[in-house]
């Protein structure tokens, strides 16, 4: 009886990972059909966003409430945010995409896929319907940064903002979520697969695996940079600076309210425009508390991310001081008044829920291979017709918002499908 169960368990997984190899087999050839046709088109793009479609782009642009106006400053619509991974960057791209719809500005969308084919280096031909010298206001999807292939994008006053989040929480949101994807995580035994990594990387580690970046300085690679580099290479600090001299702000998961008032500080806009739920948050189950010493563990392996969030988190506070501690401390509560009321106004039960307790697809977030721990919403059942719009947009999540806004994501949705067929979750 009990080797006739282990049989069957067993024939279940030797399914299953013959399925695994096969579509991925074919998401693989896919992804370098696509790849390399958009490759091609790389020695072209030389021309950059052209100053007379810039103007252009700003007659179109239906400008931002009067509000602003008594701030003596004009909002600013051109925007490139670096959405690294695993730092409450969702959120921000919900900001974003409300803000851009609202003054119905130009995004720069991928194309087929919620990214622009990361972990490639990003190109300007990666973009949705892209011509030579088109002219965007807004680029915020996941990329590998390139400063000059970007630039070619934007009008010169563009406004560059990214996030960072403390390397450990990052690495160990990272680690959970794409695991099944990082096969140098497969082989790992035992009950705490993080710790076992954490006390012996290099017997784990190797920078040419497949995905191996999503295991090691994560923020450096996003921004384009060698991951692999230990934290007292000189290329480091180099590679800060700059990055430094490119981004005009840099935003943190861990003061995300203060973040929002410095970016709508330096955007020009108004506490409307920066109101948020959390968004892309795991169920606390699945989160790992490390011990100090793993945390010292986590920050060695990371150094060069360390080194990057202390850089950009002395540079934050000196800013916080400019605009001013108390300023600051109004604002936050300010934000947190309104971002409570909207929460009242637009979520059921006013809270984030399970996966399998969300009513309507719509708000159903993208979940990682295997599991189903990231959390969302349900919207009020009885609400305010006057709020339903504006509730609708702030709880839609990343995939299904990308969706509204005309990408065609056949890839990321056949790589969901196939995932989900493999693991019935
Ligand atoms: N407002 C706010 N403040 C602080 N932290 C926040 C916030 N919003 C999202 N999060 C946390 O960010 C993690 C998800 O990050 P991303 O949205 O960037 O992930 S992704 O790369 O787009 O998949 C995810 O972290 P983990 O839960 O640790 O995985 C979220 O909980």
């Amino acid at each position: 009886m009990m080797s006739g169960i282990k049989g069957n368990k067993c024939a279940i997984v030797i399914r299953r990972l013959i399925l695994w190899v096969i579509l991925t087999n074919i998401i693989l050839v896919l992804y370098c059909l696509t790849n390399s046709s958009q490759g091609k088109n790389r020695g072209s793009q030389q021309s950059t966003c052209a100053l007379s479609v810039a103007e252009l782009l700003k007659k179109n642009v239906s400008m931002p409430s009067e509000s602003t106006k008594s701030q003596g400053c004009s909002p600013k619509v051109n925007i490139m945010f670096m959405k690294t991974h695993k730092t409450a960057s969702s959120t921000i791209l919900n900001i974003l995409f409300r803000f851009g719809e609202k003054h119905k500005l130009k995004f720069a969308l991928p194309n087929g896929r919620n990214d622009f084919f990361y972990p490639s280096p990003f190109l300007c031909s990666q973009v949705k319907d892209y011509r030579l010298g088109d002219c965007f206001n807004i680029v915020c999807n996941h990329m590998r940064f390139d400063h000059r292939e970007v630039a070619k994008l934007l009008p010169p006053d563009a406004a560059y903002i990214t996030i960072l989040r403390d390397p450990v929480a990052l690495f160990e949101s990272s680690f959970h979520y794409y695991h099944r994807a990082v096969p140098l995580t497969w082989r790992i035994d035992g009950e705490n697969k993080l710790a076992e990594f954490l006390n012996n990387p290099q017997s784990f580690y190797s920078a040419d695996a497949f995905n191996s970046f999503y295991l090691r300085n994560m923020l450096f690679f996003d921004f384009g940079l060698d991951n692999n580099l230990e934290a007292d290479d000189p290329r480091v600090m180099r590679d800060i600076r700059n990055l430094s001299k490119r981004f005009d702000l840099v935003l943190f998961a861990e003061y995300f309210e203060e973040s929002l008032v410095l970016l709508k500080d330096t955007l020009c806009w108004t506490t409307e425009d920066i109101l948020y739920f959390k968004l892309n948050a795991r169920r606390s189950s699945s989160v790992s508390h490390l011990t100090p010493e793993l945390r010292a563990r986590a920050l060695q392996w990371n150094g060069a991310d360390w080194r990057l969030y202390q850089h950009f988190n002395a540079t934050f506070w000196a800013r916080v001081e400019t605009y001013g501690k108390d300023r600051m401390k109004q604002e936050v509560n300010e934000l947190r008044r309104r971002n409570s009321e909207m929460r009242d106004i637009c979520i059921e039960d006013g809270g984030a829920v399970e996966a399998h307790k969300i009513q309507d697809a719509r708000f159903l977030p993208w979940q990682p291979v295997g599991e189903s721990s990231i959390l969302g919403y349900n919207i009020r059942k009885n609400i305010d017709p006057n709020f339903r719009k504006i509730c609708e947009k702030m709880l839609t999540p990343e995939i299904q918002y990308l969706s509204d806004l005309g990408v065609n994501l056949w890839l990321t949705r056949l790589w969901g499908w196939l995932k989900d067929a493999v693991f019935i979750v």
